[in-house]
């Protein structure tokens, strides 16, 4: 391969990468909808924030579809803790917005 056709592959690359972080991103914005109003029920009904025993359950799903996909595992569940954390921060917001 030339430097020019190695340029070339470089910027096919890119714009798949580019591709599918406009995929994450969306599908990002859909779940935090969905989250938002999970978190809006539960403040409104008394329920607690974060519901660990889900989490484990989650985790340990996404740990396994990760393994079948050749994805690391421990990167599948920092990903999805990262954003559990963060939903469960809102979800804490809500209730003390309502309280
Ligand atoms: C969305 C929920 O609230 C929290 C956030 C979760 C998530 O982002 O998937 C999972 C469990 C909860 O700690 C839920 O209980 O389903």
């Amino acid at each position: 391969m030339t430097g020019d056709e190695a340029r070339e592959e470089l910027l096919r690359l890119r714009s798949s990468i580019d591709n599918m972080d406009s995929m994450l991103v969306h599908l990002l914005a859909e779940r935090f909808k969905v989250t938002q109003r999970v978190g809006e029920l539960k403040a409104k009904h008394g329920m607690p924030p974060a519901d660990p025993d889900r989490e484990a359950k989650q985790i340990a799903r996404l740990r396994s579809l990760a393994e079948e996909s050749q994805l690391d595992p421990e990167f599948a569940e920092k990903f999805i803790t990262f954003i559990v954390r963060e939903v469960v921060r809102h979800h804490e917001h809500i209730r003390d917005e309502q309280g």
